[in-house]
C-alpha cells in the first residue's frame, strides 16, 4: 500500500477504502498549463487490471450501503461536505494549477462542490415514491425506488470538482457504489475530492477512484459487466462510444456532451448587460464549458453598437496564470486544446470570417511556457462555416447579424447541438417566442449561457446529450430504478 501525500499532490488510486499504486507502479505526471515546467502531482497510470479490483470492491460494498437509510447516508455526504470546505483554497489553487481556471473561479467551482453535497445530502430525508390507488380496494400500492448497484462515473477535466460530485453524490445518496475515473488533466485536484470521502470514513469499498487513460479504464468501464449505470461528461465521439457499449450490454446510460450555445440580442435590449454577459459566458474558463457562449447573434439595429462596446471590452481582458491577481483569463488546459483552438481560428479565416479581435497565440510577459490565447472575436460569419456548428471550446466568438428575431432562431437552432441559449430582450412576447422555440435543454433570459444552479435540471437536446438530466431531482431519475409494489 501507498499512501498519498498532499504536500507534493503525489496520489495514487482508491480502491476499497485504502490508497493503492496501479498494479504496474506506472505514474502519469500533471504539468502546469501555464507554465509547462512545472510539475502540479501525479496520479496512477492504471490498467484494467486496477479497475476490476475497483469494481470488485465496488460490488461487495453495494449491498451494506444499499442497507442503510438515506438520512445515514446523508450524515456521510455532510461531513465530506465540512472537510471539502476547510480544505477550499487547497483544491482551488490545484485546480488553477492544473487545468488553468483562474483562482477566483476555481474557488467558486470548489464552493459548489460543497454546495452539492449538502443539497444531495439533504436528499437522503426526502420522499422517494407514490401511492397510487388501486382497482383493487383491498390492496395497497404504491412505488418505491431502488439503487443500480455499482455506478461508473466518467468525467471531463473543465469541472474537475463539480462534475464528479454532481455525478457521484446523488449515485451515492440513492445508495448505489462509485467507480469514478477522473480526466487524467484534472486527476490530481479530482484526487484531493476523493481524500475528502476518503477523510469522511465512508465503508470500504464505496467510491472507489481508477487514474489512467480514457481508451483504457473508460473504456473498460463502458465494458464492465458488473457496473449498472454509466454517466458522462466530456466528448460526442467519446460519448457515443460508450452510450453504444452500454446499450449493447443492458447497461444503464448518461451522457452530457457539447454545446454550440447562442445568445440573441434584439434591439430593445440592455447593451452593457448583454456584452457582459456574452464576454462572460462566452471566455470565463478560457471558454472551455460545454454552456459557454459561442455564436452571438445579432440583431441589425444594433449590431454596430454592440460589437463597438464587446471590442472595447475584449481588449481589456488580462490573460495569465491564473494565480496572479488581475488574470481575468487563464490557458488552455493542454497544447492539444491551444492546436485545436488555433486550427479553428485559421479555419474560420479561410472559410471567410473576418478576424476583429484576438487570433493569437500569446508567448510574451512570461507566457512562454503556457498555452495562452488571446480573447477572438470573429464577425461575417455564417452557418455554413465550421466555426458556426463544431464545438471549438476554446475563446473564440463569432457575431453574426439577423434582420428579425424569426431568422434569429432560425439561426440559432441550426446546429445539431441543443445545450444552452440565452437572449437579451426587454419584450415579453421575444421572450416567450424564445423559451417557446429554442431547441436547448437550458434557456436562459437576460442571463449568460453559461452558469447551471444545481438544484435544478440540466441536459441537452438534439446532439448534446443522451435525453437524459442531471443534477436537481432529475439525478433520481438515473441514479434509481422505480419498483412498483401491490400490497393485498
Ligand atoms: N461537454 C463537456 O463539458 C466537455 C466537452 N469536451 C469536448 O471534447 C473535446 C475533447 O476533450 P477531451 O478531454 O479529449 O474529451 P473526452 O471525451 O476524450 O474525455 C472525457 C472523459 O472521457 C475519458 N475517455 C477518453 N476516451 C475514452 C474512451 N475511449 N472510453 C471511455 N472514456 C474515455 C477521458 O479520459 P482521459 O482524460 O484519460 O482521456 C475523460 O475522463 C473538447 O475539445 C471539447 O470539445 C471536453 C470536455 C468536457
Ligand atoms: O455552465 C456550467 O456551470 C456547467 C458547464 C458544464 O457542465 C460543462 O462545461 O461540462
Amino acid at each position: 500500500m501507498t499512501t498519498k501525500t498532499n504536500q507534493t499532490n503525489q496520489y495514487v488510486n482508491f480502491i476499497n477504502g485504502e490508497w493503492v499504486s496501479a498494479v504496474n507502479e506506472e505514474k502519469i505526471v500533471n504539468y502546469n498549463p501555464a507554465n509547462n515546467e512545472e510539475v502540479v502531482g501525479e496520479v496512477a497510470n492504471s490498467s484494467e487490471e486496477d479497475l476490476n479490483k475497483a469494481v470488485r470492491s465496488a460490488k461487495t460494498a453495494a449491498k451494506g450501503w444499499k442497507g442503510r437509510s438515506g438520512a445515514e447516508r446523508g450524515q456521510y455526504l455532510y461531513k465530506v461536505a465540512d472537510i471539502m470546505e476547510s480544505r477550499l483554497e487547497e483544491i482551488a489553487e490545484c485546480m488553477t494549477r492544473e487545468m488553468g481556471k483562474t483562482y477566483p473561479e476555481a474557488k467558486g467551482e470548489t464552493a459548489r462542490g460543497v454546495a452539492i453535497l449538502r443539497y444531495y445530502a439533504g436528499e437522503g430525508m426526502r420522499a422517494v415514491g407514490d401511492v397510487i390507488p388501486s382497482t383493487d380496494s383491498d390492496a395497497l400500492m404504491f412505488t418505491t425506488r431502488v439503487p443500480l448497484g455499482v455506478v461508473g462515473v466518467i468525467t471531463p477535466w473543465n469541472f474537475p470538482v463539480a462534475i464528479p460530485i454532481w455525478k457521484s453524490a446523488p449515485a451515492l445518496i440513492y445508495g448505489n457504489s462509485v467507480v469514478l475515473k477522473p480526466a487524467t488533466e484534472g486527476a490530481v485536484t479530482c484526487a484531493k475530492v476523493i481524500e475528502c470521502f476518503a477523510e469522511a470514513g465512508l465503508p470500504k469499498g464505496v467510491v472507489n477512484m481508477v487514474t489512467g487513460p480514457g481508451s483504457v479504464i473508460g473504456q473498460a468501464i463502458a465494458e464492465h459487466p458488473d457496473i449498472h449505470g454509466i454517466t458522462f461528461t466530456g466528448s460526442n465521439q467519446v460519448g457515443k462510444q460508450i452510450g453504444h457499449e452500454a446499450l449493447a450490454r443492458g447497461a444503464k446510460y448518461q451522457l452530457e456532451m457539447g454545446g454550440k450555445n447562442p445568445v440573441i440580442v434584439t434591439e430593445d435590449a440592455d447593451l452593457d448587460l448583454a456584452v457582459d454577459a456574452t464576454i462572460s459566458g462566452g471566455l470565463k474558463s478560457t471558454g472551455q464549458k460545454c454552456t459557454a457562449t459561442s455564436r452571438v447573434i445579432l440583431l441589425d439595429g444594433i449590431y454596430d453598437k454592440f460589437k463597438e462596446r464587446l471590442l472595447e471590452k475584449v481588449k481589456e481582458i488580462s490573460v495569465g496564470n491564473g494565480m496572479r491577481d488581475g488574470s481575468w483569463m487563464g490557458p488552455c488546459v493542454s497544447e492539444r486544446q491551444l492546436e485545436n483552438v488555433l486550427y479553428y481560428i485559421q479555419k474560420g479565416e479561410e472559410e471567410g470570417g473576418q478576424l476583429l479581435a484576438g487570433g493569437k497565440q500569446l508567448k510574451d510577459d512570461g507566457r512562454e511556457k503556457g498555452y495562452f490565447v488571446e480573447p477572438t472575436v470573429f464577425e461575417n460569419v455564417n452557418s455554413e462555416m465550421t466555426i458556426a456548428q463544431e464545438e471549438i471550446f476554446g475563446p473564440v466568438l463569432a457575431l453574426m447579424k439577423v434582420d428579425s428575431l424569426e431568422e434569429a432562431l432560425d439561426l440559432a437552432n441550426d446546429v445539431e447541438y441543443g445545450l444552452s441559449a440565452s437572449i437579451f430582450t426587454t419584450n415579453i412576447q421575444q421572450m416567450l417566442s424564445f423559451i417557446k422555440d429554442m431547441d436547448a435543454g437550458l434557456v436562459r433570459i437576460n442571463a449568460e449561457s453559461a452558469g447551471v444552479e444545481l438544484q435544478a435540471p440540466f441536459g441537452g437536446m438534439k446532439q448534446s446529450s443522451s435525453h437524459s438530466r442531471e443534477q436537481g431531482q432529475a439525478a433520481k431519475e438515473f441514479f434509481t430504478s422505480i419498483k412498483t409494489v401491490f400490497v393485498k
